[in-house]
């Protein structure tokens, strides 16, 4: 049998390079996000990447320092904070299963009584959102406060453009509450918690930010301290490793199970071209590329996590 040649951390910018260079060949592969009118305006042909380890050293590559909309990838955050809001009782509300149908699909939820799949579809997302919006007096700029912390960045913010353009095109998501509160799933007006949807899916990061802002679930639900501010306990070490379980069989919509067989390390996508990905006990790796496949996933991004576990061996030891 061959073995992998492991690179030492020192060869980790290498490593990186060479991927951003392999991956430029798939430009064009994919579409940038239109369904959202200002999502459309985000020029394709862009690629970054970072890498957070949990010894505090960093690697990026490209386009790593450019802000870029979360969209899904919020889901992962609004899920954390749920967790910690109400426990195991979320679980009355949402399911953690994976749907095998597109983000936003209604299918299931008629057979299912209102109950999502899981918390990183739509439905579950809104859900999530729901429970925030019910917890805090502002749920948005509770989030917000909660990424500010993870980034150390007190401008963090979400692009009122992108969120507006979201929220007067929202129908779909709006269906999808409207569907959910016939079954009474739903606690708060629709009208509401989209309001607060849209702000958190246009919240902005860099890459180098997410891979920050994701430390705790590398690092046994601890954050590293990060300028002035100590550590922070994020989770216990058994709720990141449910998170992280959740990523790995859900965090791809109906792409999961290939994601899972291509990378197998806990993802979350987002259709700004955003993934980022944790491979415990090491770090913490996201990439940006706007070009997107059928089911909403980055293109340059899927090859960048797949090429990096083949070069790493990040994924099997
Ligand atoms: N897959 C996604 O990133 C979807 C997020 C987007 N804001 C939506 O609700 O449609």
């Amino acid at each position: 049998m061959t073995e992998t040649p492991r690179p030492t951390d020192s060869h980790l910018h290498d490593v990186l390079q060479q991927i951003a260079n392999e991956a430029q060949d798939l430009f064009g592969r994919g579409e940038v996000a239109n369904y959202i009118p200002a999502l459309a305006e985000v020029p394709a042909r862009r690629f970054g990447m970072a890498l957070a380890m949990v010894d505090g050293s960093s690697y990026t590559v490209g386009d790593a320092h450019t802000p870029f909309s979360l969209q899904s990838i919020t889901k992962l955050f609004t899920f954390v904070l749920a967790l910690k809001a109400v426990g195991e009782d979320l679980w009355t509300r949402v399911g953690r299963e994976p749907s095998g149908a597109a983000f936003n699909s209604m299918v299931q939820l008629e057979s299912e009584r209102g109950i999502p799949r899981n918390p990183f579809i739509n439905a579950g997302a809104l859900v999530v959102t729901d429970i925030l919006t019910s917890r805090y007096a502002h749920m948005d700029l509770a989030m917000l406060g909660a990424l500010r912390r993870l980034t150390d960045d007190p401008a963090l913010t979400w692009n009122v453009r992108i969120a507006k353009s979201e929220r007067d095109t929202a129908h779909r998501n709006m269906a999808l509450a409207y569907f959910m509160k016939s079954y009474g799933n739903f606690h708060n007006p629709p009208e509401l918690v989209l309001d607060n949807y849209c702000r958190q899916c246009a919240t902005e990061m860099t890459c180098t930010q997410l891979a920050q802002a994701t430390m705790f679930l590398a690092n046994g639900g601890v954050d590293l301290a990060k300028g002035s501010q100590p550590g922070e306990h994020v989770l216990s070490a058994d709720a990141a490793r449910r998170v992280n379980a959740l990523m790995l069989t859900c965090g791809a919509y109906d792409a999961s199970g290939d994601f899972a067989y291509r990378i197998g390390l806990p993802i979350k996508t987002g259709v700004g071209g955003g993934i980022v990905a944790i491979a415990p006990g090491r770090g913490t790796i996201s990439v940006w590329s706007p070009e997107l496949d059928a089911k909403g996933n980055s293109v340059l991004g899927a090859f960048a996590l797949e090429r990096l576990v083949q070069l790493t061996g990040w994924n099997h030891d």
